[in-house]
């Protein structure tokens, strides 16, 4: 029997810590809590770092791509090949991601975890951005056999963590690109969250409502399919996909390093379901970036605990919305760094 063994995560707990954060953020010169979100996403980044003087640098996004052989039931607006396709138009720099990342000036590489399609016979195989760890051309067809095998399953795990083994900087956004990839977001929400289905599904990519009702019906079928999976391996390798996996894995990797999670939407948060479940406490580095118009985000947020910082009405995927919370993150550790106390500029405290 293949098994996956993961890392220990340390907790980020630590009381005095913790206290002497609040503190230096109360003292800074303005009324007290006035910087709202901004002074817990401070203390958590702190936290996370384990120092009263956190900092970020040189932040990396891996966008991890795959496809799924359920879209073969119409779970999906759009084909398969579009999985391809914007792999080739990331490593052309035209998707909403790259555009972000240049902007932030974060580092970008994309992750060929399952797509149905040869790049190494293409005109990109040498790109210096396109990582090759494809365990198999698309997951499998969920209505009839797991999505992976455990075997499959653990080698897309383990690549996730090589992926993210060592990483230059402290800071890890993944992103996903797989046509599909909504309807085992949803199933993984429904097993490990012991959520009704209907709770957890969306319209993904667009599907009418025909359309969301016909995936209503099939992705009750493969629920009830692989009623037996339970453990959270089981669960990811019958429902999940090629990319929710190598994303679990990384964010294990990082996670055992320290470094911070930040989270894009509904399927990147499946991905850190699923590794919380996989390695336990992985979810205390997670900083989540918006809230998705997926309506299973919501669910999986309040499970969670999540408080997400943007609400922009995005339903992108990519690490996309996780890009544009970035600078937050830089605020948030450059109030704390550089405004002054009270005592620095002598402006008398609150009364009581
Ligand atoms: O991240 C999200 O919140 C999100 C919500 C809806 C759709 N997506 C993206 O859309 C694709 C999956 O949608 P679908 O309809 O093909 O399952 C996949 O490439 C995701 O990156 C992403
Ligand atoms: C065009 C397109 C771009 C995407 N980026 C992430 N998921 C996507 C899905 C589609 C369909």
């Amino acid at each position: 029997m293949p098994t996956f063994t993961a890392p220990t995560i340390a907790t980020i707990e630590n009381n005095e810590r913790r206290q002497q954060l609040q503190q230096i953020i109360d003292l800074k010169t303005k009324p007290r809590g006035a910087l709202g979100r901004l002074e817990s996403l401070a203390l958590q980044i702190g936290m996370i770092q384990g120092t009263t003087r956190p900092q970020i640098y040189q932040p990396q996004i891996r966008v991890f791509a795959a496809d799924h052989g359920l879209t073969k039931h119409g779970t999906s607006a759009y084909p398969s090949a579009v999985t391809a396709q914007m792999v080739y138009n990331f490593l052309q720099g035209g998707a909403a991601i790259n555009v972000f990342a240049r902007q932030h000036d974060i580092e970008l590489k994309v992750v060929d975890a399952g797509v149905d399609a040869d790049f190494a016979n293409s005109p990109f195989k040498d790109h210096p951005q396109l990582l090759d760890y494809k365990v198999r051309y698309g997951s499998r067809d969920a209505m009839s056999e797991p999505a992976m095998s455990e075997a499959e399953c653990i080698a897309a795990l383990s690549s996730g963590m090589e992926v993210a083994k060592g990483l230059a900087g402290n800071l890890l956004i993944v992103g996903e690109m797989g046509i599909g990839n909504t309807s085992a977001a949803s199933l993984l929400l429904a097993r490990l969250g012991e959520m009704s289905i209907a709770d957890c599904i969306g319209r993904g990519t667009g599907l009418d409502d025909a359309g969301l009702q016909h995936k209503t019906t099939v992705l009750t079928q493969v629920l009830q399919r692989h009623k037996n999976a339970q453990t959270p391996l089981e669960v990811l390798a019958a429902l999940g996909g090629l990319e929710i996996a190598m994303m679990a894995g990384a964010l294990i990797q990082a996670a055992s390093e320290r470094r911070i999670l930040l989270i894009d939407g509904f399927i990147a948060s499946s991905a850190l379901l699923a590794a919380d479940h996989l390695a336990p406490g992985v979810a205390q580095y997670a900083i989540f970036a918006h809230h998705s118009v997926e309506p299973g985000h919501a669910h999986l947020l309040k499970l969670l605990n999540a408080e997400p910082l943007l609400d922009m009405g995005m339903r992108l995927g990519e690490g996309s919305g996780a890009a544009l919370a970035y600078p937050l993150l830089l605020s948030a550790c450059s109030f704390i760094n550089e405004m002054a106390s009270f005592s620095d500029a002598g402006i008398s405290e609150q009364n009581s």
